[in-house]
């Protein structure tokens, strides 16, 4: 890592922002001298360094501000357009809801963020939940956008009750699913779905946020300061008509009561057309010009990060994971759908492919498993469909396989033997570095 010594003074106006990018392997310092400043939503304190690596970030303020960089940026320039203001007014019409869900004791509202990849859904998303916690909200984020895991690792959907600001520096961060998440005290609820795109298995998809919602409707029941906070729903960026049939799943099992359409004109068109009704708004926001395509490069690289964070933390929270040696027959390794599949010509005439897509099936340990990361079920028997709608322990990776005495060397985030025996295998891989 590498950081550079000669800090940058930067002055903004109010309503700017500072938009900078830092590659991966370098260490950038942020400090708000005078002012007001935030990053997605989350206030900065003056006079503290705030350190970024790997990362593509707004400051935005809304009063104006001075601010110092230190280090290498790959982009940075101050922006005087921006939609924050649109965001803003967004985020008081929720409010305007949760007020009246309050005096009710109601239900606050459940916003679904829709829009193509790279429009700033997960940005908007953290935006409207730091709002509301900053006026003392406990809202639920519910992450349903599998190929990034905001909350635990790619390949799951998660629910947090939000209780404590977001960490600037870290967002969510990559906590276990075994301790609470950044901004929360209670634990995430997490489901394993282990594919990078909902295309992959629809079926599974839709089953697990069917169950995802059930138990978030569950919790919100029984705490009625979260209920009335209302519920803001991160989904990843398919639109076309496979897409269309999850958004209108999500729409349904999270009675979602405001969709916000971001940056996509015929998307908001076509949600106007189809779930505009009594009781559920469509509202269209604008794209930031801040928001930076990704490659698939830097997602998979920021994957990576995000895997190992889990495993070993970050420069401000170091963990330290526990190795250990495990037997074959002392878990039960599964998959679920596609990697399961039978080819169509193999299948009897007139089978319905689609049960085959959640039929749990079990798969033989060896050398194959080599750099997996698996997730831990909380399940205690393999019944079907029961244990595909258990939700998670944790994660364990695989560091090496010793095939030959049909044992493997696992690193998991807690000591002593793995509480749980059922395994799940998705697509996700990790070389550890
Ligand atoms: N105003 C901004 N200035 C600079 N960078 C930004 C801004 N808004 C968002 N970004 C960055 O742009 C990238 C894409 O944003 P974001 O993850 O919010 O998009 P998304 O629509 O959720 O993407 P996807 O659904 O494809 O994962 C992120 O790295 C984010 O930090």
């Amino acid at each position: 890592m590498t950081t550079a010594t000669a800090p940058k003074e930067w002055l903004l106006d109010e309503e700017n922002e500072l938009r900078i990018e830092i590659d991966f392997g370098t260490k950038v310092k942020l400090r708000l001298v005078t002012g007001t400043a935030e990053v997605f939503g989350t206030e900065l304190a003056q006079k503290i360094d705030y350190e970024f690596s790997g990362r593509k970030i707004a400051v935005f303020t809304w009063h104006g501000c001075k601010l110092l960089v230190t280090g290498h940026c790959s982009v940075e320039y101050i922006a005087n357009e921006t939609p924050m203001v649109s965001y803003l007014n967004m985020h008081l019409a929720l409010e305007q809801r949760r007020l009246l869900a309050t005096q009710n004791k109601g239900q606050g509202p459940r916003v679904l963020i829709v829009g193509p990849n790279d429009v700033g859904k997960t940005s908007l998303s953290k935006m409207l939940l730091s709002y509301a916690l900053r006026q003392s909200r406990q809202p639920t984020y519910v992450d349903l956008d599998c190929s990034e895991g905001s909350i635990t690792m790619p390949g799951c959907l998660t629910a947090t009750p939000l209780t404590e600001m977001i960490d600037a520096e870290e967002g969510f961060g990559s906590s276990a699913t075994s301790a609470p998440t950044a901004g929360s005290a209670v634990m995430p609820l997490a489901y394993y779905f282990g594919f990078p795109s909902p295309k992959d298995n629809v079926k599974l998809y839709n089953l697990l946020v069917s169950r995802l919602a059930h138990s978030v409707n569950r919790r919100l029941e029984e705490d009625e300061t979260a209920r009335s906070s209302g519920i803001i729903i991160d989904t990843n960026g398919l639109i076309d008509s496979t897409g269309y049939e999850v958004i209108a799943h999500c729409i349904k099992a999270f009675a979602v009561d405001v969709i916000v359409v971001l940056g996509h004109e015929r998307l908001y068109s076509d949600m106007t057309r189809l779930h505009k009704k009594a009781g559920v708004a469509v509202i269209k926001l604008a794209k930031s010009g801040g928001v930076v395509e990704r490659d698939p490069a830097f997602r998979r690289h920021t994957q990576n990060q995000k895997i190992r964070e889990y495993f070993y933390g970050t420069s401000k929270n170091e963990l330290a994971p526990y190795s250990t040696m495990i037997n074959y027959h002392d878990m039960e390794i599964l998959r679920v759908g596609e990697g399961s599949l039978a080819p169509s010509s193999a299948l009897p005439i007139g089978e319905d492919r689609k049960v085959s897509e959640t039929h749990v099936v079990k798969v033989e340990p060896g050398e194959h498993l080599l750099h997996s990361v698996l997730a831990v079920s909380n399940a205690d028997k393999m019944t079907e469909p029961e244990i595909l709608e258990t939700n998670l322990a944790g994660f364990v990776y695989i560091s090496e396989i010793h095939d030959a005495r049909k044992k493997m060397t696992v690193l998991s985030p807690c000591p002593g033997r793995i509480p749980k025996k059922f395994w799940w295998l998705g697509s996700l891989k990790w070389a550890e570095d």
